[in-house]
């Protein structure tokens, strides 16, 4: 090659490269002067950079903010009022009577949004859609109608022997403690599990008999859930880190440990998933994947065991974490406030003896237990996160505000359970809320509401109602070596609401088992 020929090429190579930089940069330009003034959403309120970049959210949700822009989304609010653009391509709204329309039943036609779901990655469900990950309206109705009779009112009902047999397993288990500290987190995630498994799976993990109780799994889960976060800014980097092999994965990162362990879960649950779908088990107990196998109206595709596992991980997670927590959190407050306390087991002891024998419907009635249960989801939050939902078919009208049919609006349901103007004192645990104005309770949302709302509501209030009751009837325990701030305030939003990374549990020493 002569220096000739080598010059042109050496110009050729820097001229390519540097016409690539300027050709990216216009680009970039281009697509912020399109975000930030001649997108459908310019016109709402909100911080311009929000508008310009998804670095803004970056900001405050992974670094060097951790897990924190629900509170920048409440600030937020303050200033520009009740809607506000977020991020290039959201709206959040904070209003609770605009809920019910963003979040609709029947059919008024939500998908979710990919983008936040992170959909078709691997971030929460395993490497297939559960019906919490499907985005499209009329595929999430199929999958989801398919699960549905499993979990109604009338099913639960009938499974309150098995719920009451786990509960009492739970106690005797704390009697035999001999005064040791537990970390109530992890003892009611081990009542999640054996619930949902023996219920669902017909497969009992047996997590009330181990030792360390639920806390493997739920450790698991609360390492998984941040990577939710980065996997909508760098989807194609987290995607590509859970296909490398489990083991090494496990390696890189506790959270990609937590992913890594879920996908394993799935793996194994194929195996009986493949037996039942094929009619190959003994049939003897009914699962959630029996009921899956005969819904009519789901593909044969949909019933694939390795989709339907996608189902087993969500019920799992979903059915060990939210519950546990809330039962924590409950717990945590009925002991630190003597009077609450002494007003329940007045309410327990009048309606039932310490072996119990009253029906789910009688504790349901009960109006003291009923308003601790509802103050306790509103505190443990459970999915405290923003949900985004897409009205396809219509714009939608808030206020002077039309929404363009296609854009992903939300509310956090954090934010509305925190609102002072709704629960004044909204950091105090006062049952009594809920007794004083019994229209109050169309302003829990710890379900979610709407078409996508929890599937296995009926399930967690029955083991909300049934282990409360008992506990508090036969029970006595106290708080030791907990502190408020730390661990049992939702400081972080991954998702699900979670207390500061430094916690060390909701702890709690068993005095005695009560007399009657
Ligand atoms: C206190 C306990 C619980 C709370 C606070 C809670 C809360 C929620 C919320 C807010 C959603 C809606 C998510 C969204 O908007 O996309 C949801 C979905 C879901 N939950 Fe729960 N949950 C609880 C317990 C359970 C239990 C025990 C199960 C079952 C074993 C369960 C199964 C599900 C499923 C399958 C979904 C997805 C529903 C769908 O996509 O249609 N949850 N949960």
């Amino acid at each position: 090659m002569d220096n000739a020929t080598f010059g042109s090429h050496a110009f050729s190579i820097k001229g390519s490269i540097l016409y690539a930089i300027a050709a990216s940069i216009l680009y970039w330009i281009a697509i912020g002067i399109y975000r930030v003034y001649l997108h459908p959403l310019s016109k709402f309120p909100g911080p311009k950079l929000a508008a310009l970049t998804f670095w803004y959210e970056f900001y405050h949700e992974i670094y060097p903010h951790r897990l924190r822009y629900m509170w920048k989304i409440e600030e937020l609010h303050k200033q520009y009022g009740p809607i506000v653009r977020i991020n290039p391509i959201h709206l959040h709204i904070h209003d609770h009577a605009y809920f019910e329309k963003i979040y609709a039943s029947g059919s008024h036609k939500r998908d979710r949004c990919r983008w936040f779901m992170h959909a078709g990655g691997k971030t929460m469900a395993g490497k297939y859609s559960s019906m919490l990950e499907t985005m499209d309206h009329d595929l999430h109705k199929a999958r989801r109608n398919a699960a549905a009779p499993f979990f109604s009112k009338r099913r639960v009902h009938a499974i309150t022997p098995l719920i009451e047999d786990k509960v009492r397993r739970l106690l005797a288990r704390l009697e035999d403690t001999d005064g040791r500290i537990v970390d109530l987190n992890n003892v009611f995630a081990a009542l999640g599990m054996d619930v949902v498994t023996e219920y669902c799976f017909a497969e009992c993990t047996n997590s009330l008999d181990s030792t360390e109780y639920g806390k493997t799994w739920l450790d698991i889960f609360h390492n998984a859930t941040p990577i939710r976060s980065l996997g909508r800014q760098f989807p194609t980097l987290i995607n590509t880190i859970l296909d490398l092999p489990p083991r090494f994965v496990e390696k890189l990162h506790p959270s990609a440990a937590g992913m890594a362990s879920m996908n394993t879960f799935n793996e194994n649950m194929k195996a009986t998933i493949e037996k039942i779908m094929r009619y190959e088990d003994d049939g003897k107990r009914q699962t959630v994947f029996h009921e899956i196998r005969e819904a009519e109206k789901l593909s044969d595709k949909d019933k694939e065991p390795w989709r339907v596992s996608s189902e087993a991980s969500v019920l799992l997670g979903a059915g060990t974490e939210t519950t546990s927590r809330t039962l924590a959190v409950t717990t945590f407050y009925l002991l630190q406030n003597e009077q609450c306390r002494m007003k329940l087991i007045e309410e327990l002891r009048a309606a039932m003896t310490r072996d119990g024998g009253v029906s789910l419907p009688q504790l349901e009635s009960l109006p003291y237990l009923s308003a601790c249960v509802n103050e306790g989801l509103r505190l443990a939050h459970g999915i405290s996160s923003r949900q985004p939902r897409i009205a396809t078919e219509a714009d939608l009208q808030y206020k002077q505000w039309t929404i363009p049919r296609g854009t992903p609006i939300m509310q956090s349901i954090y934010l509305l359970h925190m609102d002072p103007i709704v629960f004044p004192d909204p950091f105090s645990f006062r049952p009594e809320r809920w007794i004083e104005d019994k229209g109050l309770t169309k302003y829990l949302f710890s379900f979610g509401k709407g078409n996508m709302s929890c599937l296995g509501m009926n399930l967690a209030t029955a083991e909300l109602f049934i282990c409360v009751a008992l506990l508090f009837r036969t029970m006595e325990l106290q708080i030791v070596d907990t502190v408020e701030e730390r661990d049992v305030l939702t400081t972080r939003d991954a998702f699900i609401g979670q207390s500061d990374p430094s916690s060390q549990g909701i702890n709690a020493r068993i005095i005695r088992a009560v007399s009657d």
